[in-house]
């Protein structure tokens, strides 16, 4: 079956706040949207890969894969994550009409093991038709009103962070992207208000989303220099 992974990559990065497009600030000297794209292509299930980039970078965002020798293609992202994945996936069906299945992989988990990658893939094509990888709390969770009062404290065993590559069979995501009207915070939420049920396996600690200075501390410490590829 052929595979594609979207990548949005398009967010400013202001939690960061390195001044420039998040995907484009280097660990160990080299940018976290390459890291993401080779361990997607490390991941031997699959085929294509889509960028969704920020639309003043696309040419450049072309030739820094190309430096790296990372075949993908490259298109404007949109103004939010939601609107970057609808672009990007607009694209992949129009170049690539024998996809079945179609991962979105956030180009800030840029050390994700290519073993969850395929994992995903696997649980599709096994027949699920939306998976998620995730993890389990280890945190308490409370459930907080506007004025920060604590309402209740929800059974954290039934609860689960939730990471990225999600898979999904292609005409359950379009399905859902077709629907959406709003922006939502993942690709299986949109999912799940059609009724259709998710699948959650495990996710990896690398997989972890690099979205402030002190993420990227870890990065550059222990994942760039040890990631299980
Ligand atoms: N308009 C947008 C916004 C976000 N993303 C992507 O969605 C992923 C998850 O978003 P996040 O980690 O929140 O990245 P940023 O939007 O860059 O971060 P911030 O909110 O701090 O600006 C990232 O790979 C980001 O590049 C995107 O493609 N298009
Ligand atoms: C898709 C996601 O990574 C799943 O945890 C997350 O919801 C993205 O959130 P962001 O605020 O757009 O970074």
């Amino acid at each position: 079956m052929s595979t594609v992974v979207l990548v949005p990559a398009a967010g400013r990065g202001e939690r960061l706040g390195h001044g420039m497009p998040k995907a484009l600030v280097p660990v160990r000297g080299v940018a976290l949207l390459v890291h993401a794209v080779r361990g997607l292509l490390n991941a031997g299930r699959v085929r294509h890969v889509v960028v969704a980039a920020p639309p003043a970078e696309v040419g450049a965002t072309e030739a820094l894969l190309r430096e790296h020798g990372l075949r993908a293609e490259v298109v404007p992202g949109g103004a939010d994550r939601t609107e970057s994945v609808r672009l990007a996936l607009r694209h992949a069906l129009a170049v690539h009409p024998d996809v079945r299945v179609v991962l979105v992989h956030d180009a800030a988990r840029a050390f994700t093991p290519p073993a969850v990658v395929d994992a995903v893939v696997a649980a599709v094509e096994a027949g699920a038709p939306a998976v998620i990888p995730v993890l389990p709390m280890a945190d308490t969770v409370k459930r907080v009103d506007i004025d920060e009062v604590v309402q209740d404290t929800p059974d954290r065993a039934a609860l689960r962070v939730v990471q990225t590559p999600q898979g999904f069979a292609v005409d359950t995501l379009s399905r859902a992207y077709a629907l959406a009207g709003d922006s939502a915070t993942d690709d299986a939420g949109l999912v799940e208000k059609l009724g259709v049920p998710v699948l959650a396996i495990p996710g990896h600690p690398y997989a972890m989303k690099i979205t402030t200075p002190f993420d990227l501390a870890i990065a550059e410490a222990v994942l760039a220099g040890e990631g299980p590829r």
